[in-house]
């Protein structure tokens, strides 16, 4: 937990006001990022553990929140489906470029992949160079976590691929992903916001990587903020916690 003597991050961000507290002072509206902060990170994208009552334990507490909860990730929905099951909740996939409310309506133009021509070229470099390649509906990713020197060479690619076939770059933990230009979790999060049950809320993000700035900048916009969950510099989240257990406990889930 945060502040605990000894701790090198005491000075981190404050852990955030309780939900009970929270929902004492006004609507609250919950987006949730998926890897990082609902579960622990792994060697791999298929490699997670999701704990079991998860999906039963969100779901129980968007009801407390009547809908006021999302799901905003980098995983197109298909792939946190794969993980969690059928989702009857809001759900934000592939960085935000694929927006839906929890009966399913999607928010936006719906989502595209990129072209054959990308693929096989981003095939190639992965190949080529020893990167892991993640192929997703909506994008693609260069995954170096088991080499974390591949870093350089896959941002020098990145440039002039993403350049090459008007892609944007997403920065996260060991990977680079290539997304429609334009897709952001801050988008998902506004979007989500003008929609029922969501309008007049007050919104939280939680989330632990850089893509999810968007979405505290976002929610700090519509009146809220957002919780940190481990460290970086230079965050704009205004709270912060230590990891998703801590995630769980601040839920009030396990
Ligand atoms: O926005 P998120 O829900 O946090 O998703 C971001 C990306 O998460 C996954 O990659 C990350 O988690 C993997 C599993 O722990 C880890 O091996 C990898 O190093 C991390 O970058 C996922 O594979 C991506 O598609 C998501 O965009």
């Amino acid at each position: 937990m945060r502040g605990v003597d000894g701790d090198p991050r005491q000075a981190a961000l404050p852990a955030p006001p309780s939900l009970r507290d929270l929902s004492d002072s006004g609507l609250l509206a919950l987006f949730l990022d998926f890897d990082g902060t609902l579960v622990d990170l792994a060697p791999g994208p298929d490699q997670i553990v999701v704990p079991p009552w998860l999906v039963a334990a969100l779901n129980a507490l968007s009801e407390r929140l009547a809908g006021r909860l999302a799901l905003v990730s980098g995983r197109a929905i298909v792939d946190l489906e794969k993980h969690l099951g059928p989702l009857a909740l809001a759900r934000a996939g592939s960085h935000g470029a694929d927006c839906r409310l929890a009966d399913g309506t999607v928010l936006g133009a719906a989502p595209t992949g990129l072209s054959a021509a990308a693929l096989a070229e981003l095939a190639a470099f992965a190949e080529a160079e020893g990167f892991v390649r993640e192929d997703k509906p909506h994008g693609g990713a260069l995954h170096y976590r088991h080499d974390p020197a591949l870093e350089a060479k896959g941002l020098a690619f990145a440039e002039t691929f993403a350049a090459r076939h008007g892609l944007g770059v997403k920065r996260g933990k060991c990977v680079i992903e290539f997304v429609a230009s334009g897709a952001d979790k801050g988008w998902a999060v506004a979007a989500l916001m003008a929609e029922r049950p969501f309008a007049g809320a007050t919104p939280v993000f939680v989330g632990d990587d850089v893509t999810d700035e968007d979405g505290f900048r976002a929610a700090g916009n519509l009146g809220g903020f957002g919780v940190l969950v481990g460290d970086r510099k230079g965050t704009q989240a205004r709270y912060g916690l230590d990891r998703p257990a801590d995630v769980y406990r601040w839920l009030e889930i396990e």
